[in-house]
This record gives structure tokens, C-alpha cells and sequence, in this order.
């Protein structure tokens, strides 16, 4: 580690120095992974965090979905149906049918999904591409990234409606 004229430190690219708030002590700060270390860095800071094993904890993942909404979704509308009255009683057991459908593999997810969901990800057969922790609603995120590559949820209440979640990567 250099030390500048001034006797500043000058860190390897990538690095932050903090001060503890707790005990005043100096520690260091990727900005890139948001981790943190005692040791001061011997070189620029990794891009990735290798040690976070991807497959307990992926930093994102790509889901389709089926939406069912009702007269209690936050916006009772949608592509196929201007104004929704179904409860979510009925949403649920659409959705428990749509469910039994695929896994029995007389329908598939693709085609129930383009068909019948009440997202505009329809278009897309429910396909919501890849997104990270934060970006989804609360419910459906923690279902969702708690799933195994090709594994299909169980029914998930969000403000949306009522949805089924497949993890497709
Ligand atoms: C999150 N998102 N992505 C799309 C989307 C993706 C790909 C192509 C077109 C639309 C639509 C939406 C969306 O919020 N749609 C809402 C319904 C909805 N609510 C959700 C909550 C969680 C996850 C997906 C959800 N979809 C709507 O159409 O009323």
C-alpha cells in the first residue's frame, strides 16, 4: 500500500475506507460487492463475490408467471378484462386449475400463462426477464428466489392478485 505525500492512503481501485461506528475502528468497503473488510486491500476490488455460494443465494433470477387478479387487486384490470369482479376466493381455485393443468402436463405454462394472465407479461407468456432482491413485490420475490431452476410455486397472494411463479433460470 502507497502512501501519498500527504500521508493519506491511497487505496487499490475500488475501496473505501470507513470508520466503525461502533468502535471508531478503520475497516475497508468494495463499492462494487458492498462488503466489507478489517484487513486493508492488497488490490483493486473484485467485481463478484465469490465466496456467496449462487445457488443458495442467487443475486438474481429469471421467473415467469400467471397472474389471477380480483375485485381486491391493487388494479383491478387488465389486457383481458377492463373491470375485474371475481373474488379472490375464485381467483385462487382459477389458478389451483391452471396449476393442476401444467403439472399434469395437459396444459403448458406457456399457453395458460399467454391466454389467462392478468399481467402484461402475458405477451411475453408471463416471462418477467431477470431481476435482482428489491425490485418485486415482497411476497412474490421471497417465493420466488427461494425456488430451484424449472421448480413451479405454489399460489402467491401479492397487492397484484394471486399469482403462480416458475423459475426458468
Ligand atoms: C413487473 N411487471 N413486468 C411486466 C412485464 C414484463 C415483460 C413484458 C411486459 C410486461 C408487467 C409487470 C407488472 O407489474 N404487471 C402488473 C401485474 C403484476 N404485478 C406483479 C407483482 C409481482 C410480479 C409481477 C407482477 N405483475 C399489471 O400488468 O397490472
Amino acid at each position: 500500500l502507497t502512501m501519498s505525500a500527504n500521508q493519506e492512503e491511497v487505496l487499490p481501485e475500488g475501496w473505501e475506507v470507513r470508520k466503525s461506528r461502533s468502535t471508531g475502528m478503520t475497516y475497508y468497503l468494495n463499492k462494487h460487492t458492498k462488503k466489507s473488510q478489517w484487513d486493508k486491500p492488497e488490490g483493486p476490488a473484485p467485481l463478484v463475490d465469490e465466496d456467496e455460494d449462487d445457488a443458495s443465494s442467487p443475486k438474481q433470477v429469471q421467473c415467469s408467471h400467471i397472474l389471477v387478479k380480483h375485485a381486491g387487486s391493487r388494479r383491478p384490470s387488465s389486457w383481458r378484462e377492463d373491470k375485474i369482479t371475481r373474488s379472490k376466493d375464485e381467483a385462487l381455485e382459477i389458478l389451483k386449475e391452471y396449476r393442476e393443468k401444467i403439472v399434469n402436463q395437459k396444459a403448458t405454462f406457456e399457453e395458460l400463462a399467454s391466454a389467462n394472465s392478468d399481467c402484461s407479461s402475458a405477451k411475453r407468456d408471463g416471462d418477467l426477464g431477470f431481476f435482482k432482491r428489491g425490485q418485486m413485490q415482497k411476497p412474490f420475490e421471497d417465493v420466488a428466489f427461494d425456488l430451484k431452476v424449472g421448480q413451479l410455486s405454489q399460489p402467491v397472494d401479492t397487492q397484484s392478485g394471486v399469482h403462480i411463479i416458475l423459475r426458468t433460470a
